[in-house]
């Protein structure tokens, strides 16, 4: 492991424990490695560090995570009202609990085996191992009765481990991704060591009630605990796991974005001057389609390369007046289901433009590297339809996103029924991915919409995104966790209180 510029990181043991400490697999900022060997500190200000970072910088918070890149010990870095901890992970780490439990084996099994799971005993010891890791770091970065917000499926057994570390604070966890159906995860061979690891949470939100009532009676079955028996709501009606003296609550919280901010930004004449350009470039067609993914094999751009394809042999679309652009993020390219799937995609583009594209003119425009937020912002304000096709997926901020960037009340979303997002944005085009004929249909009826219907349903659609943004959900999952019974003093946040209780 090399060290990284010790002037600008710290000793651990000089430094003061923080109140809130957020663990997440990744640090808010990434560390790139230069072509000349030496490193620089890149910000990734995703839509968690947005909604986290006034109340983590209120409270002098911290945040452990991984720095992004092999084999490099970061260290501590301190900013002004922020302390970043990160967790060192050598190549074979990365291999084995990034790209192999996490995303070979707990990525499929959660998006309901897609893809078939890989259950190796080796890549489940390393996991293990880098759990240790991250709650070893977590329990010295924080302070007596401090609160630790533990995100995400990297990181299930943390909240045991971090509880006997440290028994006073008040733990919370969070899945960004779906919990399975009780069959599907009865197939993991960790089962009940996975379970009994979130049990270690004061509080564990999910995205839906299904999740969490799904988590809620595995915790009966696989580790014996009495189970409160009521629905669970959404932000309401929370279940109770008796864990010996403890209640841990579990509950729902649906995750949103930064969306008046979105709102505001989409608004700007730069925006706006870039969005007119980008249909210029496209040959002003008359309809813009677009999809917005990581390249994931859950999120379904098969599903809408295949139904655009039969939609074109149908004639149902017309190639000289309509364009899809597919802005496609490169995701985690050393696990075998990525490569394999990105090969298909690419196929199924170049068989469409190889039918129905003239010189100059491909009817998909495909793009394989990250789009920087401008960009992307320009390009929802830019597209006449919105694609949105998982298979499934825990919730798909793309959807809240393009809405929060439609103040004109223009453009229409064709959202796959198994995103998370689909159970607030009922007015959508809602299609189910695995019905190709019902995806037709939803695109042409999208690309036809009646403007006058349109602007309506995007009226509905952004209230909905707009009253419920992401700093809406962090203040909803932080007030019930701070009315769990081992709280220990109130957080300091702004705004209103939550809903939850
Ligand atoms: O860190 P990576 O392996 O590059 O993956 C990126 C993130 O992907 C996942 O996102 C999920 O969280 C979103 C926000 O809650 C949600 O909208 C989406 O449906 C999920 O897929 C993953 O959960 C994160 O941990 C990754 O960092
Ligand atoms: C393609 C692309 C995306 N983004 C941003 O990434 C996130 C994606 O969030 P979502 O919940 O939809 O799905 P995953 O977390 O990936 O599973 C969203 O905020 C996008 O705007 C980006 O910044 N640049 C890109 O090229």
């Amino acid at each position: 492991m090399t060290a990284v510029d010790a002037d600008a990181t710290e000793d651990s043991e000089s430094i003061t424990p923080s109140d809130f400490v957020v663990v997440a697999n990744r640090l808010p900022v990434d560390l790139e490695r230069l072509p000349d060997g030496t490193t620089r500190w890149k910000r990734s200000p995703g839509g968690l560090v947005t909604a986290l970072e006034p109340i983590l910088r209120s409270n002098h918070g911290a945040w452990v995570g991984w720095a992004g890149v092999a084999d490099v010990d970061a260290g501590v870095i301190v900013e002004d009202d922020l302390t970043l901890y990160s967790v060192p992970l050598s190549t074979e780490e990365i291999a084995d609990y990034y790209e192999g439990f996490s995303n070979a084996t707990l990525w499929p099994l959660y998006h309901d085996v897609i893809v078939r799971p890989e259950y190796r005993r080796e890549w489940w010891n390393v996991y293990v191992e880098v759990n240790r890791r991250f709650a070893e770091e977590a329990a010295k970065a924080a302070a007596p009765n401090a609160t630790v917000w533990i995100q995400d499926y990297q990181l299930q057994l943390v909240p045991k481990m971090l509880r006997m570390l440290r028994p006073d604070l008040t733990i919370g966890f969070f899945l960004h991704i779906p919990f399975p159906p009780v069959e599907l995860f009865m197939q993991m061979p960790w089962r009940t060591e996975i379970v009994e690891g979130l049990l270690g949470a004061d509080l564990i939100g999910f995205h839906l009630p299904g999740g969490a009532q799904n988590f809620l009676y595995l915790a009966g079955r696989l580790a014996g605990h009495q189970t409160s028996r009521g629905n669970i709501g959404v932000r309401s009606k929370l279940g109770v796991v008796q864990v010996g003296f403890r209640s841990v609550r579990v509950g729902a919280f649906p995750i949103s974005i930064a969306s008046g901010e979105l709102d505001e930004q989409s608004r700007s004449k730069s925006i706006r001057d870039r969005a007119k350009a980008i249909r210029k470039e496209l040959g002003n067609p008359d309809k813009i389609l677009l999809g917005v993914d990581r390249l994931d094999y859950t999120k379904g751009i098969d599903v809408r390369l295949d139904a655009l394809n039969e939609l074109l042999v149908d004639g149902r679309v017309d190639p000289s007046r309509t364009v899809m652009v597919q802005l496609a993020t490169p995701s985690r390219e050393r696990v075998e289901s990525y490569v394999h799937m990105r090969g298909e995609i690419e196929r199924m583009v170049s068989r469409i433009n190889g039918e129905y594209a003239e010189v100059g003119r491909p009817v998909v425009h495909y793009i394989h590297r990250p789009v920087p937020r401008e960009e992307l912002i320009a390009f929802f304000v830019a597209a006449d339809v919105m694609l949105v096709t998982p298979l499934r997926d825990g919730m798909n901020l793309v959807a809240k996103e393009y809405v929060a960037c439609r103040s004109d009340l223009g453009g229409s979303l064709v959202l796959s029924e198994f995103t998370g997002a689909a159970a607030e944005l009922r007015q959508a085009f809602l299609c189910n991915p695995h019905d190709l004929e019902d995806v037709k249909d939803k695109m042409q009826a999208a690309i036809e919409q009646p403007r006058e219907t349109g602007r309506k349903t995007m009226r509905a659609l952004r209230r909905q995104v707009l009253t419920h943004d992401v700093d809406r959900w962090a203040r909803a999952f932080l007030d019930a966790l701070s009315h769990t019974g081992a709280a220990g003093p109130a957080l300091i946040t702004e705004g209103e209180s939550g809903t939850a209780g």
